[in-house]
C-alpha cells in the first residue's frame, strides 16, 4: 500500500513521519529531496541561479535557502517559477524511491509530501492521511520552529491551500494539536483500520 501523508507547513508531518520510520515503514521525504535535487554544482541549481540572481547562492556555492525562501513566499510568480523548475526532478526521484522500496519487499510505502494536494499528486498514492493542527497552532510552531517574524510565517500559511480543502481530500486525518502521544494513538488506529504492516 502506498500512503501519502501531507498536511500544511509546520502541522506535524514530520513528527508523525518520525513515528513511522521507528515503526519500520521507508519513507521517502520529498523535503528531503528537493535538498538533494539542488546540490552544490547541480544543473537544477545552475538554472535557479540564472532565474533568481546571483543572490540565491552563497559564496560556498551552496543554496542560499533563506534567501530563496524570502523571495518564492509571498510573491507567487516566483513560487510557481521555482515549483516548475524544482518539481519534476522531485516527482522523478519520489517515484524511484517508491520502487525501489516495493523490490525491496516492503509492502507499505509512506511518501511524505507537503504539496500533494496543490501539486495534485493523489494518483502517486492510495491513501492519503492528512496532519492537521488548527491555525492558531500552526502559526505558533512555525514561527518557533524557524525563528520567523509573524508576518514572514503568514506569507508561508497562505502560500498553501487551506487545510480545510486538505481535509476533504483525506482518507483519515490526524489532529495533531495536543500531545505526541496523542498524535500517536490515531496514527496506530489508521495503520491497524488499514491493516498497513511494513513487510
Ligand atoms: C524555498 C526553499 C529553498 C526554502 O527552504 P527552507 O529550508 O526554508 O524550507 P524547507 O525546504 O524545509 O520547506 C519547509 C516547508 O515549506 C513548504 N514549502 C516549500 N516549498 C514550497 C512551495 N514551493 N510552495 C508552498 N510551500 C512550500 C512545505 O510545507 C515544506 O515542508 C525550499 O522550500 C524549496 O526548495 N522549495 C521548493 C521545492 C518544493 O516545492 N518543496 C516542497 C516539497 S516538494
Ligand atoms: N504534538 C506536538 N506538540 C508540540 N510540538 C509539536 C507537536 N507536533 C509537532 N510539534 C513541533 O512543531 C513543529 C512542526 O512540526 P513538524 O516539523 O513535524 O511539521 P512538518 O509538517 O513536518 O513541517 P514542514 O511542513 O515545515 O516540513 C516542530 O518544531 C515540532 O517539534
Amino acid at each position: 500500500m502506498i500512503i501519502g501523508l501531507t498536511g500544511s507547513i509546520a502541522s506535524g508531518k514530520s513528527t508523525v513521519a518520525n513515528m513511522l520510520r521507528e515503526k519500520g515503514y521507508p519513507i521517502v521525504d520529498a523535503d528531503v529531496i528537493a535538498r538533494e535535487v539542488v546540490e552544490s554544482g547541480s544543473p537544477l541549481l545552475k538554472k535557479i541561479q540564472q532565474t533568481f540572481g546571483e543572490e540565491v547562492l552563497r559564496e560556498d556555492g551552496t543554496l542560499n535557502r533563506e534567501q530563496l525562501g524570502a523571495l518564492i513566499f509571498g510573491d507567487e510568480v516566483k513560487r510557481q517559477q521555482l515549483n516548475e523548475l524544482m518539481h519534476p526532478a522531485i516527482r522523478g526521484r519520489m517515484v524511484s524511491q517508491k520502487e525501489d522500496y516495493l523490490t525491496q519487499g516492503y509492502q507499505t510505502v509512506i511518501m511524505d509530501i507537503p504539496l500533494l494536494f496543490e501539486s495534485k499528486l493523489q494518483d502517486y498514492v492510495e491513501k492519503i492521511v492528512v496532519v492537521s493542527v488548527t491555525k492558531q497552532i500552526q502559526k505558533q510552531r512555525l514561527m518557533a520552529r524557524n525563528e520567523l517574524t509573524e508576518a514572514e510565517a503568514d506569507a508561508r500559511i497562505t502560500s498553501q491551500l487551506d487545510m480545510s480543502i486538505k481535509e476533504q481530500g483525506a482518507d483519515a486525518v490526524i489532529h495533531n494539536n495536543d500531545t505526541v502521544e496523542e498524535t500517536e494513538k490515531q496514527l496506530n488506529a489508521i495503520l491497524e483500520n488499514w491493516q498497513a504492516v511494513p513487510r
